[in-house]
């Protein structure tokens, strides 16, 4: 597999890490406004954090607030994702409507990436990621801890097995209690991508210790990373400007 994923021309694994702006509207209208506003950002992805979205238990009016999305960012490549409560999200659904949710997505042919939460039945995983991939859809399988930074023995355990499933981006996102817990995330992160990953990968470590972790992935092997618009969908995501001047900053002196 190769070490770089295209979509729509980004290439994800290579250079700067990609900036991925998360929409986060609860209701159609502040989704379009959104939509609309990011576009002045200019970023190089766009994640639809339908968990967000008030009417997401009704999959008609997601597709129809798909397409209506869609409209607005056509050439920019499209993160579908429904964060579930259990990993940091705001809602929580059954495994059943999580499928078809995500299923119903990879089908309309208006996304180009799903993301599918490693803490699940493999099977479903499994199944998730050939539905998406039928559709040439790609796939994130992520994990979150929202409380704790697991020891980096775990961190990389769990981004080998994303990628065992099949996952064309394996991504985590781990809480710091202190700097330490930093370091081990970023070293979990060089050793997997020096060691093991042969595909790119996304890792943050969050808050505002963590914020370095956001900044620095083109030095420790994060091939994306997550900006705020005007709020953020995580906790030490730092705004689109600032994180372009950073990243910039540190390509540079490479
Ligand atoms: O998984 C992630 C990463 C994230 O949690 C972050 O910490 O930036 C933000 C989410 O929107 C996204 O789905």
């Amino acid at each position: 597999m190769s070490r770089t994923l295209i979509v729509k021309n980004v290439v994800i694994g290579e250079g700067i890490p990609k900036i991925c702006v998360p929409l986060i509207g609860a209701t159609l209208t502040e989704l379009k406004q959104e939509a609309e506003a990011l576009k002045e950002l200019n970023p190089d992805l766009v994640e639809w954090r339908t968990d967000f979205f008030e009417k997401v238990e009704d999959l008609e009016a997601v597709k129809s607030a798909l397409s209506d999305i869609h409209a607005i960012i056509p050439d920019l490549p499209l993160i579908f994702t429904f964060r579930s409560a259990k990993e940091g999200g705001e809602k929580q659904v059954s495994i059943e409507y999580y499928i078809a949710l995500n299923v119903a997505a990879a089908e309309s042919g208006l996304v180009d990436i799903i993301d599918v939460e490693l803490f699940n039945e493999e099977q479903d995983v499994r199944g998730l990621v050939e539905a998406a991939h039928a559709h040439n859809v790609a796939v994130i399988i992520s994990n979150h801890d929202f409380h704790k930074t697991p020891p980096k023995e775990e961190l990389i355990s769990r981004l080998c097995k994303m990628q065992e499933l099949g996952g064309d981006l394996p991504k985590i996102a781990v809480m710091p209690q202190d700097a330490g817990d930093v370091l081990t995330l970023l070293e979990a992160t060089h050793i997997m991508k020096t060691k093991h990953a042969d595909r790119p990968i996304i890792t943050m470590s969050m808050a505002g210790a963590g914020v370095v972790s956001r900044l620095s992935g083109e030095i420790f092997g994060s091939a994306l990373t997550f900006g705020a618009a005007h709020k953020p969908s995580a906790p030490g995501q730092v705004a689109v400007a600032d994180l372009r001047n950073v990243l910039s900053l540190l390509h540079r002196s490479l």
